[in-house]
């Protein structure tokens, strides 16, 4: 097919970008590189650097889009939550607009488990109450309703993956390793690791009283490279006038400081932890239920272990 991808020049994007030149298809990257970079755009995939506010021209002849580019940082989100609408809702109903005029009928779209908010049961489900506790979940699931909405209206086929906590790197049949790299980093693994490396003192842990085994937030950590391989089965399974959602997770949940210990068995490094206060909008428990796309879609993670996560982050890592 010909795809656009965009966001393709961001962690998760560059990566799905990677696997569909690898498949076979004709991959066109847009990305304004505001938080991405040119370099992780794929060999084989054309790049066009500018917003999904500007996408029409690229549109052109393309079979279908992987909608990643989008602004991610919840903290960011609370405090200028204007940005979070105009980019990520905004945004994509100015590209969905642009593919409906470019005849364009089939879209895959990166939401979040941020659009469930605090969950009443664990793991969850995608028929789940959706109450997002920041403007950012908030943002991704208007975007997941628009899909619905259009699907119904006009046709679109549109697939809405709702990913947990995505770490881990991928290193491409041609020996190309795409990694997290973020100038703003928020994520956890990638901070502890940061403090092996010697870039951070230590690693801050946000709260120790949550009702927890610990008493540490508890998610479930995906590898990056069994969350693509799902982008190229939702693209397949796309039907025009359905929206499917599906959760992406590997169904275990792990503590902050169980991740924390993980990075130190693999870095070999002690990783000093300093506990601090809890980060406002963090649930303190978020496990995903991945059976509605194991079922239908015959997705399985392949690298589910929490360590391999971490080893695969790790040796990505520049030294
Ligand atoms: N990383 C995670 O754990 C996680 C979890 C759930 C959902 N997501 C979603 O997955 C997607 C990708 O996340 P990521 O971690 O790879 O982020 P990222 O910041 O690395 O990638 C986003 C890319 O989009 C580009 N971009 C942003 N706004 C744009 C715009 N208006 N026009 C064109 N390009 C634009 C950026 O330059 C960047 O290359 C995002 O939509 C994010 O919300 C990420
Ligand atoms: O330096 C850090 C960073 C994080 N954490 C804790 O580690 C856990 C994981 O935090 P992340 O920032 O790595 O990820 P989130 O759980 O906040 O992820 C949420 O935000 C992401 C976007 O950034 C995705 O959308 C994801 O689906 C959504 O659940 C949280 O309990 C957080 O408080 C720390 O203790 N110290």
């Amino acid at each position: 097919m010909k795809l656009l991808v965009t966001g393709g020049a961001g962690y998760i994007g560059s990566v799905v970008a990677a696997q569909l030149v690898e498949a076979g298809h004709e991959v066109t990257v847009l990305d304004d590189l505001s938080t991405g970079h040119a370099d992780a755009v794929p060999p084989g995939a054309r790049f066009v650097q500018a917003s999904i506010t500007e996408a029409a021209p690229a549109l052109e002849g393309m079979d279908g889009v992987l909608h990643f580019a989008a602004k991610s940082l919840v903290g960011e989100s609370v405090a200028k939550p204007g940005l979070y609408w105009e980019h990520n809702l905004g945004g994509t109903l100015a590209l969905l607009d642009a593919m409906r005029a470019a005849g364009v009928g089939r879209i895959v779209f990166s939401s979040t488990a941020a659009t469930y908010g605090e969950p009443e049961r664990s793991p969850i489900v995608e028929t789940d109450p959706t109450r997002p506790t920041n403007p950012y979940g908030a943002s991704k699931l208007a975007v997941d309703t628009a899909l619905s909405a259009f699907a119904g209206l006009y046709g679109l086929a549109a697939v809405s993956l709702r990913y947990f906590n995505v770490g881990g790197a991928y290193t491409a049949g041609d020996g190309r390793v795409y990694r997290e790299r973020h100038a703003v980093e928020t994520h956890l693994i990638p901070n502890v690791l940061a403090v092996a490396l010697g870039q951070r003192e230590s690693v801050n842990v946000f709260g120790t009283d949550y009702p927890t085994p610990d008493g540490t937030c508890v998610r479930d950590y995906i590898h990056v490279a069994d969350l693509a391989r799902a982008h190229l089965l939702a693209l397949d399974a796309c039907a025009p006038g359905e929206h499917a959602v599906y959760n992406l997770g590997s169904g275990t949940g792990f503590s902050v400081q169980e991740v924390v210990s993980v990075c130190r068995e693999v870095t070999g490094h002690a990783i000093p932890a300093v506990v601090g206060e809890r980060r406002p909008g963090d649930p303190a428990v978020l496990v995903a239920s991945s059976e509605k796309i194991q079922r239908e879609l015959g997705w399985k993670a392949e690298r589910p272990e929490v360590r391999d996560i971490v080893a695969d982050a790790w040796a990505a890592l520049p030294r």
